[in-house]
């Protein structure tokens, strides 16, 4: 198709586009572009890495992934999440490339197809995921592709990276969003307590079952059901559910009908499956079958860029009509801290310190010692100069948040024994 062809066949489609060059200059930017991304500027004749990021050269020159480099090299068309600059600040945008092959059979131009992504926000917002690092775009780029198929994704990260939220945007952006989002918890589940909060009971199935109830399968009909620690599942329970999810049948307790249900499966765990599958304490057929599209959360510390961020939206989600700030010092105490607790643990150190301020500044003495002693120079969890054996349990107490109240493990890093180390703790 002729260039000005092209161009004006994109001019009028609902979607903001752009077309390229294969010297990354901007040739023509269609209506819907122009509105959303432009801003009253003119684009035109200007760099695509310019306009979008402010770089002064292509993204992968700037650590970021450039589709047109990718796709000049494949001749295929390439799908990438970015930050882009926009008239209403940083947005996640959903970058679609298509290469244009002319007459002499290269590629001439590329199309570059531009989706606002409304399920994450690099400023703080009311509800939903919040982040901007590396780490989280990579994460977000996973959950775009994975959530309008019908395929289950399998969310892998420590406790409190998100799990549940990463799930209930998955289940928004499914074109299930509409019908419900069932949360089944199974630690803590016995078998018998599993397969009727799964399945649920008929009236008389076992002493106590006065009438029928529906199980969580049957409610998540229509829907998204969503396992919060998979691998906790009993292993005479794994069989049941692999059945479910190859049939898309069940039967209730004490039942004898055969029912179906439509679902759409999330699972999440914070354990290593695979290890499970090895060691004997999780079903092969049964990991396979949940590990279709594998989805890692980064844990916070991978993820620094967005502590400030996440803070500050956790803190005006925690004190809603009330807007509190965090004085610059009590910032950098928390990027110098380690979250073995993850998003959690950030939100329950706000959670205190907003208990512990009178003022609209949190200060650092309204977080606990150790996250000051984390920002000095000198030996974390200790400030200033005090006797020895007290900076040492001091120093011993902060190791063992890092290692997650896992005195084990920080034994085998300090290279003690167990025993030595409690005796030191114990002071
Ligand atoms: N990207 C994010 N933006 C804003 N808040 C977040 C984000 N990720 C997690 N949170 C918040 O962090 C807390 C912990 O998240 P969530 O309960 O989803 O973690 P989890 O991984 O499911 O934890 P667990 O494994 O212990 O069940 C929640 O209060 C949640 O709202």
């Amino acid at each position: 198709m002729p260039l000005n062809e092209l161009i004006s066949f994109l001019e009028e489609h609902p979607d903001a586009q752009i077309v390229m060059g294969a010297d990354y200059r901007i040739v023509a930017a269609n209506a819907a572009y122009r509105r959303h991304y432009a801003g009253g500027r003119d684009v035109v004749g200007q760099f695509c890495y310019a306009v979008s990021h402010g770089y002064r050269q292509p993204c992968d020159e700037c650590g970021e992934s450039c589709p047109l480099s990718a796709s000049r090299a494949s001749g295929e068309p390439r799908r990438v999440l970015h930050l882009h600059h926009t008239p209403r600040g940083e947005e996640h945008v959903d970058v679609e490339l298509t290469p244009i092959t002319g007459a002499s059979g290269r590629i001439e131009y590329f199309v570059e197809r531009m989706l606002t992504v409304r399920e994450a926000s690099s400023f703080p917002a009311e509800s939903g995921l919040v982040g901007k690092s590396p780490a989280f775009n990579r994460m977000l780029e996973l959950v775009r592709r994975v959530a309008p198929a019908p395929t289950t994704a399998l969310l892998l990260g420590e406790s409190g990276t998100g799990k549940e939220l990463v799930a209930q945007a998955i289940h928004q952006q499914s074109g299930r969003g509409q019908g419900p989002f069932v949360v089944v918890e199974c630690s803590g589940l016995t078998e018998t307590l599993f397969e009727s909060e799964l399945f649920g009971y008929e009236k008389g199935a076992f002493t106590g079952a006065t009438q029928r109830k529906p199980g969580l399968v049957e409610a998540a009909s229509g829907g998204t059901l969503f396992l919060d620690e998979v691998g906790d599942i009993p292993l005479a329970m794994q069989v049941k559910l692999l059945r479910l999810l190859e049939t898309g049948t069940f039967r209730r307790v004490g039942g004898v009908d055969t029912m179906r249900s439509d679902f759409r499966l999330i699972a999440a765990t914070h354990r290593d499956l695979k290890a499970m599958v090895e060691a004997g304490a999780f079903r092969r057929d049964l990991y396979y079958r949940l590990s279709v599209f594998p989805i890692p959360l980064p844990a916070l510390r991978e993820r620094r860029d967005d502590i400030v961020l996440l803070a500050e939206t956790l803190l005006a989600r925690l004190s809603p009509g009330r807007p509190r700030a965090l004085s610059e010092a009590a910032k950098s105490n928390l990027l110098a801290w380690d979250y073995p607790g993850n998003i959690r643990e950030l939100r329950n150190l706000l959670e205190r310190a907003l208990l512990m301020a009178d003022g609209d500044t949190l200060l650092p003495e309204h977080f606990p010692r150790e996250l000051a002693g984390d920002a000095t120079n000198g030996m974390p969890g200790v400030d200033g100069i005090v006797p020895l054996d007290v900076a040492e349990r001091r120093y011993l107490q902060w190791a063992l948040a890092q290692h997650g109240g896992d005195r084990k493990s920080l034994a085998r890093q300090l290279g003690i024994s167990e025993r030595t180390l409690y005796r030191k703790l114990a002071g």
